[in-house]
């Protein structure tokens, strides 16, 4: 099986080797790799932060291993040569729509949440965010209004369709769960949340035996932090799911800690951490690779139908936490490759 490697920028390159020693273990030569250039790396070895060559090698591979794409230094480009360009292009370019991102607090990790640990220990959701649409891909652009004055504009749009199918990934991911669905909008003052939230409930006939919810996605980023053990699985829409991913990381114990799937119709995926390059502890040996293993971990269960070996990983990365491996964001002072080291030493 062909894994696209896509390692990208910042601290991406740092969590990749990471990962990968611990696929070597796990699963060694069952997966060959190919690695591809994205991001800043990309644009400032080829001019484009998503090249046609790593399109190649992704719509070829069995699976994607994403790190993360940013660089200060390419702030100032055009929109279409920013190194985030190459995610949401990567999650267009192959009908990645459905982004599962779980957060679950390690036991070991209860004194790393922002939380006090009984609201904490609660917490085990995923986040089913959907990925090709909202403003992120709408019509935009900065021009001049009827008052002479510059306007930015990004046009939030969803079409039945779309709503319709990662509304599905919701119910059928509540399904194999606990059985409860929350979908969160913003149905009180947008059209866009007010279409996504019909169309969820004319999808709910299809899933009688799964109890669904609505909530607004302020109270929902309230409740996150009150009492993350009422969810189960939350549907929404790019933007909010963004946002609110981030959040429930800390409520997990850090962002360094949160794997994601990013997946087709037919379970092709993407699998990345839900943070960025870090910019501001790039290089320095910092970054927690946790987040990045764990989303091997969720590639090897969804697209390569390898559950027991991400079963053994998960459980090593528990094993670490428990024999008190810490990157700094998770209070200690481990190194990136010191929690590599433990992971395989659990292994
Ligand atoms: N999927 C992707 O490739 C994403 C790319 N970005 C890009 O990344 C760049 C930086 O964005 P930020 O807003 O700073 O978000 P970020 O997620 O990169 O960092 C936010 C904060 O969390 C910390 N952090 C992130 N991952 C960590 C890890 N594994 N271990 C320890 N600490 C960690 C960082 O040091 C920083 O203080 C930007 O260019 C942004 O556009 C942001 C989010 C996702
Ligand atoms: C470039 C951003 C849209 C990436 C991001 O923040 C995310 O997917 O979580
Ligand atoms: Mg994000």
């Amino acid at each position: 099986m062909l894994i696209a490697l896509l390692p990208g920028d910042g601290i991406g390159p740092e969590v990749i080797a990471q990962a990968r020693r611990v696929l070597d273990v796990v699963v060694g030569d069952r997966l060959t790799y190919e690695e591809g250039l994205v991001g800043g790396a990309a644009y400032k070895a080829v001019g484009h932060p998503l090249p046609e060559a790593t399109m190649e090698i992704a719509r070829r591979a069995d699976a994607l291993l994403f790190g993360a794409v940013g660089d200060p230094d390419c702030d100032a480009l055009e929109r279409r040569l920013r190194p985030e360009q190459a995610i949401l292009g990567l999650r267009a370019g192959l009908s990645l729509f459905a982004n599962l991102r779980p957060a679950k607090l390690f036991p070991e990790l209860a004194d790393a949440s922002a939380l006090r640990p009984e609201v904490a220990s609660a917490i085990d959701l995923v986040i089913v965010r959907e990925t090709n649409g909202d403003v992120y891909f709408g019509e935009k652009g900065i021009r001049t209004n009827a008052a002479g004055r510059r306007e930015g504009y990004d046009i939030m749009c969803y079409d039945e369709d779309e709503v319709s199918r990662i509304a599905r990934v919701g119910f059928e991911t509540a399904r194999a769960r606990r059985g409860k669905l929350c979908s969160v909008d913003k149905a009180n003052v947008l059209e866009t949340s007010q279409l996504w939230r019909d169309v969820v409930i004319e999808v709910s006939a299809d899933y009688p035996d799964v109890q669904l919810s609505h909530m607004y996605v302020d109270n929902a980023a309230m409740q996150l932090v009150r009492n993350p053990g009422q969810f189960d699985v939350i549907v929404t829409g790019n933007l909010f799911g963004d946002i609110l991913s981030d959040q429930a990381s800390m409520c997990a114990g850090s962002i360094g800690m949160l794997p994601s799937a990013t997946l087709d119709a037919n379970n092709k995926g993407l699998y990345e951490p839900i943070h960025g390059s870090a910019p501001d502890i790039a290089g320095q040996g910092k970054a927690n690779p946790l987040a990045t293993i764990l989303s091997a971990a969720m590639m090897l269960r969804y697209s390569l139908g390898l559950p027991a070996e991400a079963d053994r990983i998960e459980a090593a990365v528990a094993k670490a936490l428990a024999g008190g491996v810490r990157s700094p964001d998770l209070g200690g002072t481990h190194t990136t490759a010191q929690l590599g080291d433990a992971v395989l030493a659990a292994l």
